[in-house]
């Protein structure tokens, strides 16, 4: 199913006339229903544009009839397991936080309180309709990305780090946000005190064209996770009030809203481009440019994805209105799979009385490319030999355990006897996600389980345990120094990976292994030395033998065994086996971050091509780069540079395009993004500068350039 574009025309405002209003609603050809916005071209008034959506909602459109026509009927889907994404896209002061937030009272109410509103209703009825066998929790996270830095809108302003929380791509494909708090919201009542006290830790500011215009994307993330027995079933909503372009020919912004401003100009030119590329079938689609797409990942996230553009119907936004009403149109034809979570059969507890593990206990979680799935587990049972690694689910069990025998009702689905990746018992770990503990409930395990105090059940125990471990995570997160940014020549060569994964010359089991090593490049470069380790294990199948990458293996290896020696060592003697158990899965779940950062010189001088056959020598690397830097510093300055930058200045499109290496598309995404960052006059003063700029990077300004002095320009 494709992405779901509907366009809602805001009414006129308090001193906002008739006579001004350019946008208009019309009919689609059967005339039953508004498809269609109507807008005059901008040069020839007489002619007129018309762009046809889903839907389109005039100015008399209520919250509610809006919230029942386009978000009610997504609920029933939600508890079916698809994950449902509803954001809203529009110039600033077009009306997106009336639209998702909207007002105090009962009629204003915008889609995200009618939204919850629902989920706890139905929620309500399952249970009820289950006789209680099902139950249903609701959670919420909340989040703003402000000048393109991350910060939890649930927790106090006063706890934020300058550089916000970092996002992490899990196994599975989505992006999280790590170390974000989650809050459990029982009703409506609940929800509200959260939501209003949130919201208020939101950044917004007067500016002229918007009297409380929000100065970040706000991204609410609702969590529904429904138990019957064994089987839990978790999907999200996630509701999103996008920050709105802004001219600032038009603003009067003063220098820290001009900086709020290019960054939200910045984040939605990116998700433009985002829109752009796929919508032309591309293979690179640049997410990575900003993190208001990265969380987005439009067409990436499976499920159902609404789009809501909100359109002002003035001619004072003629020219923002058409550049709205273009991206979006282009956003129909984006395609999202609509295909539900999986449902997860739980694990039964550990008994807090194995302590000789040192393992953490990891949920399941699918693969991200988890598409041969059926086709590893068929080859296996049909005897023939397997042998690449099946991938399934990585289901990581606890080494010191007694063999498995699998309780009949701990199995994932669609894989009722997975195979096990020989590095599924090495004793490594994933970066844990937390479990649930509503989740877990008594099993003969943890009945026996003899408690040390009495009074608390061994239940009661791993609640604690896991609350205080989410807590001190999270704590630890946010303390944590940021990750290290990836370096431009990091991020260039992960690129060159993706595209050699992705131009399909190999064959399959090349690209595998190569998608292999990408992840583990990726796990690396975000210091997760020991998932990096595993998907190196994972790839070396693919190419056996591989000095390198063996080499790489063992290096990692012994990164991680050090770390863990250190750690043990420090471990202090504790109390009570709450507190012990506690401070043994933080240790696990830490693990990770904390080996890294010792490690992370030794990832960082580790700067072969990954692809392991790829014969480059250090030194060799090094030199082109050093080769490189003095080029780059040549000509950096002088009248190439100068004459380069005079092009680019002019913002002149034929002058662009005759630029070498700049085709009509660059030419023109560079003069939008031109037009949109800057007040008049402002120009692009050094070659660095132009680097930066999306879509253009070193290698386009080294082609402009080289062109120019192959052209005899001075
Ligand atoms: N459908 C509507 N009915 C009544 N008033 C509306 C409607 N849509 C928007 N408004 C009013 O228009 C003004 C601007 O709306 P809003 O703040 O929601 O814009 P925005 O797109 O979120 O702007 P920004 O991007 O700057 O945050 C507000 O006063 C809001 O109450």
């Amino acid at each position: 199913m494709s992405v779901r574009v509907v366009a809602r025309i805001r009414p006129l405002l308090e001193k906002e006339l008739d006579k001004d209003i350019i946008v208009r609603p019309a009919s689609n050809d059967d005339g039953e229903s508004s498809t269609v916005v109507k807008i005059p071209n901008p040069r020839n008034e007489s002619e007129e544009f018309s762009f046809t959506f889903n839907s389109v909602y005039d100015q008399s459109t209520t919250q509610e009839e809006l919230f029942t026509a386009e978000v009610s009927p997504h609920l029933k889907s939600l508890f079916l397991g698809l994950d449902v994404t509803i954001f809203a896209y529009g110039v600033t002061g077009t009306g997106k936080t009336h639209t998702m937030r909207g007002g105090l009272k009962l009629a204003d109410r915008g889609v995200i309180p009618r939204l919850l509103s629902g989920v706890f209703r139905r929620a309500k009825k399952i249970a009820k309709d289950s006789n209680g066998d099902t139950t249903v929790v609701v959670a919420l996270s909340y989040y703003e990305i402000y000048n393109d830095k991350v910060f939890d809108l649930l927790e106090p302003v006063e706890k934020r780090t300058p550089s916000g929380l970092p996002l992490r791509a899990e196994a599975n494909g989505k992006t999280v946000v790590a170390g974000l708090s989650e809050r459990p919201c029982q009703d409506l009542k609940d929800f509200e005190q959260l939501y209003i006290e949130a919201n208020t830790n939101r950044v917004t500011a007067a500016t002229k064209l918007n009297a409380h215009s929000s100065r970040s994307h706000a991204i609410l993330r609702v969590k529904v996770t429904q138990t019957t027995r064994d089987m839990v079933r978790e999907s999200t909503a996630s509701a999103i009030d996008l920050a709105g372009s802004e001219d600032n020919r038009r603003t009067d912004n003063g220098k820290e809203r001009l900086v709020e401003s290019a960054a939200i100009n910045k984040s939605l030119f990116v998700l433009s481009q985002c829109i752009d590329a796929i919508a032309r079938g591309e293979r690179r689609i640049p997410f990575r440019e900003s993190k208001m797409t990265r969380i987005l990942s439009l067409g990436q996230n499976n499920g159902i994805t609404i789009m809501i553009l909100n359109l002002a119907p003035l001619r004072s936004y003629h020219l923002d209105t058409l550049s709205s009403l273009n991206v979006s149109s282009r956003a129909k034809r984006i395609e999202v799979r609509e295909i539900e979570n999986e449902i997860v059969y739980k694990q039964p507890p550990r008994s807090t009385t194995n302590s000789g593990s040192n393992i953490a206990r990891q949920p399941l979680r699918p693969l991200a490319n988890a598409h041969n799935i059926n086709a590893g587990a068929a080859a296996a049972a049909a005897g023939k030999p397997v042998d690449r690694p099946v991938k399934a689910f990585s289901v990581y069990t606890d080494k010191a355990k007694p063999a498995p025998t699998r309780p009949a009702n701990t199995s994932v689905k669609r894989s009722p006897q997975p195979h096990k990746r020989p590095s599924d018992s090495d004793g490594g770990s994933r970066p844990s996600k937390i479990t649930r503990p509503e989740l877990v409930r008594p099993t003969a395990v943890s009945r026996q389980l003899k408690p040390s105090q009495p009074s608390i059940s061994a239940d009661q125990i791993e609640a604690m345990v896991e609350k205080k471990v989410s807590e001190i995570l999270a704590a630890r997160t946010q303390a944590a120094p940021p990750p290290p940014e990836l370096s431009d020549e990091v991020k260039r060569r992960l690129e060159a990976l993706e595209r050699r994964i992705d131009d399909g010359r190999h064959d399959d089991a090349k690209s595998e292994g190569f998608r292999f090593l990408l992840m583990a490049r990726q796990h690396k470069e975000r210091g997760e030395n020991t998932s990096a380790l595993k998907m190196y294990e994972m790839a070396l199948p693919y190419f056996p033998g591989q000095a390198k990458l063996l080499g790489k293996i063992d290096k990692l290896r012994a990164c991680i065994a050090t770390d863990q020696n250190r750690a043990v060592n420090a471990t202090e003697p504790m109390a009570d086996p709450v507190t012990r158990a506690i401070e043994k899965k933080v240790k696990k779940s830490s693990k990770l971050s904390e080996a890294d950062d010792d490690a992370y010189s030794v990832a960082e001088a580790d700067d072969d091509d990954d692809e392991g056959h790829v014969g480059k020598t250090k030194r060799k690397g090094k030199k082109s780069r050093a080769v490189k830097k003095v080029s780059e510093s040549v000509i950096e300055e002088g009248p190439i540079s100068q004459a380069l930058l005079d092009i680019i200045n002019s913002r002149d499109l034929s002058m662009i395009m005759g630029l070498q290496g700049l085709g009509p598309k660059k030419a023109r995404d560079l003069v939008e993004y031109l037009e949109m960052q800057s007040v008049d006059g402002d120009c692009i003063e050094t070659l660095g500068q132009l680097r930066t700029i999306p879509g253009m990077g070193g290698r386009t300004v080294d082609r402009a350039y080289e062109g120019l002095v192959a052209g005899g320009v001075c």
